[in-house]
This record gives structure tokens, C-alpha cells and sequence, in this order.
């Protein structure tokens, strides 16, 4: 097997650029106490200014590696930073500089949108109180609930108390935001209203990390995107990118894979791969018929071809074993 093929479980990454990233990662492992290892030698490479959609279906680790990034647990192995900042040594200096949404702050139902960020901002004793108000009002109106603020919490729909929370996050000017499944539980309303925010966030040079579990988010609203799957990461890279390893493929069943693999070459294929009885190959321009020649011509052993595109959804599944929930 010479192949990183996406039907394999090998890491992909096609980030290969260590500058310019908001975060990094290298072996980033945690093993709880109960033996299991939720997150596996996970290499993460977020580039400044992307929208990183984190994707994986429930349970593949990305609340753990989320909590992992943030310093709120301590990895069993592995290292990371932040802003360029190895974390957790030079937490103090990076970590006000992240707005983070793992848990939800818990709001006051009572409170109004204003009173509750009120409430968040005292709790952070490294502000300076005399400029609250002024924070407070540019927080809701990065998120465009000043028309709202002084409603009560209870009052507000799923979306207004999502917003709420992300103007918490948003209390002083971040450079990171990492949210954790940002429109998990909401409507569709819900939903539109905070993509639109997160995409009004990316436009100011933000660099926003999503957690989702829908395929469809990481198309709507991410630049970037890394798949977990049973802990570990197992590709990461553009969307564009991943788009490519979509694009149509020679398969060749043969009991000659190597041979196979060479004709495909010699026909200026890209990404041609082997495994056992086959061998594969990224189209590109050339017809799929002069294919088959060609490995007739080369006496090459064919028992089955076939030309075919996988969908971004279909290469998550190959990657994950498992199918998305491609609604939202
Ligand atoms: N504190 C813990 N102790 C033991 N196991 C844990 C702990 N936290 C998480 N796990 C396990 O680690 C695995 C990864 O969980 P994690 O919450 O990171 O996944 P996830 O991708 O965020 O899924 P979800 O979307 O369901 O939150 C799961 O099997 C989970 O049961």
C-alpha cells in the first residue's frame, strides 16, 4: 500500500504551512481515567483568519479537543498553541484574546440580554468597569441584538439567546472565537441568524473554529475543515481541497495493481494509488475509455473499471464510517 487513499483511515493533512496558524497542534492526546482515549494524536492546523469547521459525528472527540485547546483539560500527551502561543505556558497572555462557547454561560432568564452581559463582564476582573457600558453596547451590536437588549432573556428565541451567548465571547476584541456546536438545538431561523453572525465575524479577520456534527454548516459557512472520527483527525485541509480528492476517479480491479498503477501514470493520472486488486487514479481530463485501452494495450489483467466522483458527503463517510446528518 502506497497510498494516503481517503478510504483508508490515514491522517490527511494537506495543511503543510506551519505559519500563519491560529492554532497547532502535534500528538494532542487525552486518555480519561476510564482508559478511554477520546482524542488520539490529533495535529491540527487552523490557518489565522479561516473558518475552521470541526467536523465528526457525535462522540468522535471534538468537544474533548475543543476542551483540550482552551486549557480546560490537561492532555495526556501531546502539545498546542494558541496565536502562536504555546499553551498552557503562555496562557495568561493568549487566552484574552480567545472568546470561547463550550458550555453556554448560564443566563438569567429574569435579566435582560444587557443586564445578563452586565453580570458576565464583572466576573472578569481584568477589565477596566469604567468602560463596561461601552463594551457591553458594541458586544450586542456586533451580534445585532441591540434592538433586544433590554428584553428579557426569557423572551428571547433560540437564535437571540445563542447571539447572547457569542456577545458574551465577544465581550473584548478576540482574535480567536472556538464555539462548540454553535447551532446545535436551534430552529432554522436560529441557525441562519448565527451563521450570518459567524460569517460577519470571519469578514473582520476573526478566525472562527466550529464544532459540528452537519456536513451541510462546514459547506454553508467554513473556509477549512478537519474531520474527527473515533478520536483522531482524519483529514484536514480547504474545502476546496477536500473537494478535489472528490473529483473523478479511475478504479481499476486487477489482479496487477502495481502494473495497473504504472499505466495510469504513463496516462498523467494524478493521485494514483494501489491497494490490494486495485488500482486508482484521478481522472482529470483523460477520457475514462482511453484509460481502458491503454491497460488493454499494456496487457494489463481487468476485471472491473469504473469512472467515478465521490461527493463531499460520500468521502466523509468513506473517512468516518458513518453517515451525516446532511439537514440543517
Ligand atoms: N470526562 C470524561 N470521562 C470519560 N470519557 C469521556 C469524558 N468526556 C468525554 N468522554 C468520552 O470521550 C469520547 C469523545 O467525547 P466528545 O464529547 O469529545 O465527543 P464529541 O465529538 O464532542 O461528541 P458530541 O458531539 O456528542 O459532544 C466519547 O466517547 C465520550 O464518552
Amino acid at each position: 500500500m502506497n497510498s494516503t487513499a481517503v478510504t483508508d483511515r490515514h491522517p490527511i493533512s494537506v495543511i503543510d504551512d506551519p505559519a500563519g496558524l491560529a492554532i497547532s497542534s502535534a500528538g494532542l492526546t487525552k486518555r480519561f481515567h476510564s482508559g478511554q482515549v477520546a482524542v488520539n494524536a490529533v495535529d491540527l492546523a487552523v490557518p489565522a483568519g479561516s473558518v475552521y469547521g470541526f467536523l465528526g459525528p457525535n462522540g468522535s472527540g471534538k468537544t474533548t479537543t475543543i476542551r483540550l485547546l482552551l486549557g480546560l483539560i490537561a492532555p495526556t500527551s501531546g502539545r498546542h498553541e494558541l496565536l502562536g502561543e504555546p499553551m498552557p505556558a503562555r496562557a495568561a497572555r493568549v487566552l484574552p484574546r480567545v472568546g470561547a462557547l463550550v458550555e453556554g454561560p448560564a443566563f438569567h432568564p429574569y435579566l435582560s440580554g444587557r443586564a445578563n452581559l452586565r453580570r458576565l463582564d464583572a466576573a472578569d476582573r481584568t477589565v477596566d468597569p469604567a468602560t463596561a457600558r461601552a463594551r457591553i453596547g458594541a458586544a450586542l451590536d456586533r451580534v445585532g441584538l441591540s434592538a433586544a437588549a433590554d428584553k428579557r432573556y426569557r423572551h428571547y428565541s433560540l437564535g437571540m439567546r445563542q447571539r447572547l451567548a457569542i456577545a458574551g465571547a465577544l465581550l473584548r476584541p478576540r482574535d480567536l472565537l472556538i464555539l462548540d456546536e454553535p447551532t446545535n438545538g436551534l430552529d432554522p431561523q436560529g441557525t441562519r441568524e448565527v451563521r450570518t453572525l459567524l460569517g460577519a465575524l470571519a469578514a473582520t479577520g476573526t478566525t472562527v473554529v466550529l464544532s459540528t456534527h452537519l456536513l451541510s454548516e462546514v459547506e454553508q459557512i467554513c473556509t477549512h475543515v478537519g474531520v474527527m472520527h473515533l478520536g483522531s483527525l482524519v483529514a484536514q485541509g480547504t474545502l476546496a481541497e477536500l473537494r478535489a480528492r472528490s473529483a473523478p476517479r479511475a478504479q481499476v480491479v486487477t489482479s496487477a495493481p502495481d502494473r495497473a498503477a504504472t499505466v495510469l501514470r504513463e496516462l498523467g493520472l494524478a493521485g494514483v494509488e494501489t491497494a490490494p486488486d486495485e488500482a486508482s487514479g484521478l481522472l482529470g481530463d483523460v477520457p475514462p475509455e482511453r484509460v481502458v485501452a491503454a491497460l488493454v494495450h499494456a496487457d494489463v489483467p481487468v476485471s472491473g473499471f469504473a469512472a467515478r466522483r465521490a461527493g463531499l458527503e460520500e468521502l466523509f463517510v468513506q473517512l468516518t464510517g458513518e453517515g451525516f446528518d446532511v439537514s440543517g
